[in-house]
């Protein structure tokens, strides 16, 4: 019978695998300018980079989302340079990040890890996303099914209170603020000295239905919620992934133009939007 750290094996091999195939099909020699997201996944595609000849990788430039992605470019002897930094007008040629849930239209709910505004702002200037994740990130109900902890939104700690007020006038069925335990008393602080706060929602619907009224009894699709959310006076950031990819925008795509998913029979599965889930 498998045990935990069976699992645990498991989807941590996903995640490998998921990563390696990943670089192995976005990361071009010719590339420069690289953005490295956070979480778990994440240390797989630095893996997967370290691996390669440092005749290809030491004539690139990486771009943390963070302080842990900061660590780990730095841990790997790659070139660290920050997004504030990138001349105007240069985009990031690749951006590599992982993500909480993945739905049929490559909407992402991710800031599991607390890092989702630099997360965006580095995936936003990348000429194309590409998202790195296990296979239990595949969401076929709509986001919240799979990641049942809540859309993270990061907030003005002042504003946590009327925002989570608003929350609940748009149909949250729970929002509080996330909590620094067990690291740290109080609440969690992000890299930018801000709040979390997650908002659990029923599933979000990946496009609207016909006739459809979005946040009808508190059901909303994700770019309607979305919308609603990133207005709320307060808040810095949402992490809901939505709206273009990099196939469809020139700049400023948050969706990813692939997801990789490492799945538990060891191969490896990879979503497009022209393609879905193959
Ligand atoms: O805030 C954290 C990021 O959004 C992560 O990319 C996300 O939580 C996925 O993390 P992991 O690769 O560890 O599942």
């Amino acid at each position: 019978m498998a045990t935990a750290n069976d699992a645990a094996a498991l989807i941590e091999e996903s995640k490998r695998l998921a990563a390696f195939q990943a670089v192995a099909d976005h990361l071009s020699p010719s590339y420069r300018h690289i953005g490295i997201g956070s979480g778990s996944t994440v240390v797989h595609v630095v893996a997967a980079i370290s691996s390669l000849s440092p005749s290809i990788t030491s004539a690139m430039t990486f771009y943390p989302t963070g302080a842990q992605s900061e660590a780990l470019i730095e841990d790997a002897g790659l070139r660290l340079a920050y997004i504030n930094k990138l001349p105007p007008g240069v985009q990031l040629d690749v951006c590599f990040d992982g993500a909480d849930e993945v739905d049929s239209a490559l909407n992402l709910i991710k800031g599991g890890g607390a890092c989702l505004w630099q997360e965006k702002i580095v995936a936003s200037a990348a000429k194309k996303f590409v998202c790195v994740a296990d296979f239990r990130k595949i969401s076929e109900g709509g986001l919240g099914t799979e990641w049942k902890k809540g859309v993270p939104i990061e907030v003005l700690p002042m504003a946590a209170p009327r925002v989570l007020d608003e929350l609940k006038r748009l149909g949250a069925q729970g929002a509080k603020i996330r909590s620094g335990l067990p690291g740290k008393a109080g609440a969690c602080v992000t890299d930018n000295g801000l709040w979390i706060v997650d908002a659990v929602f029923k599933p979000l619907l990946a496009k609207a239905e016909e006739g459809y009224e979005d946040g009808k009894d508190g059901v909303w699709t994700v770019d309607g919620l979305a919308d609603k959310l990133i207005k709320i006076p307060g808040v810095a950031e949402i992490g809901l992934f939505y709206g273009k990819s990099g196939l469809e925008v020139e700049s400023g795509a948050q969706k990813p133009v692939a997801a990789y998913f490492g799945m538990a029979d060891g191969s490896v599965k990879v979503q497009t939007l022209e393609k879905g889930l193959v």
